[in-house]
């Protein structure tokens, strides 16, 4: 296999809790711990869990939005977590973003061509003629049209500001995006077609995609491979149809019984868990599951249990599959 586009290792970060008057650290939130995966140029990565598993925290630190508390994430063979901050001001016009709400990240005062125009600006690419010809290049990309150029964001809908988001996001011919809920804020007729364009840029622009979503129905026909996150770990790890067909992780299981079967003749056996989720700034003990999981052994609430390959391409982390991991 050729050396992935992106690798993460071992990324943690904690937020600091303060208390007390003196405002002293009591505590962290665990927002993500100890999460390590790989990117292959061309594929897209969906990453899956329910609200605050850290999914967005994970996207953020990618591009060094946020820092990481520990861990290194290697773009391109650079090592991002280790480059200053002028040089990584430099490496972000090869990893882009693009936000769940298109409409707060979209300065209202300014119009679609300036908004358009920033990250060219900001990278120093083209000259003022080149730069407003290529706004006009990617307005009609994405489906919109150059008369839209001089428009303010007010003046468009969801479905078409989100196609402005994905506008900016292309600007500096990037190689990565890290899309964070994209069509979650969407109606679900204009879901599909932000997704297919999606596809469609990816396979034209040769783009790498991490699609970040709550739900797994979102992410099943734009992913080669899906995570599961689970209280700021990854629980389970694989092709996307082996995740849909042979989930392994009780959790999975779980998420996957609320989204509809496309095959009727598909029965899945369904998991059903209780509670909520725990804080993550005193996740359980052992497998940080193990409250709401089903399938409970004592050795859950004891040890953490190793995310592994257990099957080719295809890892978890579950006492359950300890027998299946390489000795
Ligand atoms: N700046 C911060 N300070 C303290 N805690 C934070 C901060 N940002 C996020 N968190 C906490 O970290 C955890 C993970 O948040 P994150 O936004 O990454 O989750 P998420 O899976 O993307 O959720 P959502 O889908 O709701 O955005 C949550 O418990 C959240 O409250």
């Amino acid at each position: 296999m050729t050396e992935p586009l992106l690798k993460v290792e071992g990324l943690k970060k904690y937020f600091p809790i303060k208390s007390g008057v003196l405002g002293r650290v009591s505590n962290h939130v665990k927002a993500v711990d100890d999460v390590s995966f790989t990117v292959q140029e061309g594929e897209t990565l969906g990453i899956v869990g329910e609200s605050g598993c850290g999914k967005s925290t994970t996207g953020r630190m990618l591009m060094r939005l946020l820092e990481p508390t520990e861990g290194t994430v290697t773009f391109d063979g650079q090592e991002l977590t280790s480059l200053s901050n002028n040089d990584m001001r430099k490496a972000r016009r090869d990893i882009q973003m693009v936000f769940q709400d298109p409409y707060a990240s979209l300065n209202p005062r300014h119009t679609i061509e300036k908004i358009l125009m920033e990250p060219l600006n900001v990278h120093n690419i083209g000259d003022p003629k080149e730069r407003k010809k290529k706004v006009h290049e990617f307005l009609e990309i994405v489906g919109l049209s150059s008369y839209h150029a001089k428009r303010y964001p007010h003046q468009f809908s969801g479905g078409q500001r989100q196609r402005i988001g994905i506008a900016r996001a292309l600007m500096t011919n990037p190689k990565l995006i890290i899309a964070d809920e994209p069509v979650s804020a969407l109606d679900v007729s204009i879901q599909a077609q932000v997704l297919n364009l999606m596809q469609d840029l990816q396979k034209e622009l040769k783009l790498t995609y991490i699609f970040i979503a709550h739900d797994l129905g979102v992410v099943r026909h734009i992913s080669d491979r899906v995570g599961v996150m689970y209280l700021g770990q990854m629980a389970e790890l694989a092709d996307t149809e082996d995740l849909y067909e042979k989930p392994l992780h009780p959790y999975t299981q779980a998420l996957l019984a609320a989204v509809p079967v496309p095959d009727p003749e598909f029965v899945r056996e369904e998991v059903v868990i209780s509670g909520d989720v725990p804080s993550p700034a005193n996740p359980p003990s052992g497998c940080r599951f193990h409250t709401r999981c089903p399938f409970k052994m004592d050795i859950c609430s004891q040890a953490v249990p190793i995310f592994a390959e257990v099957e080719k391409g295809h890892s978890v982390a579950c006492h359950l599959y300890e027998e299946c991991r390489p000795q």
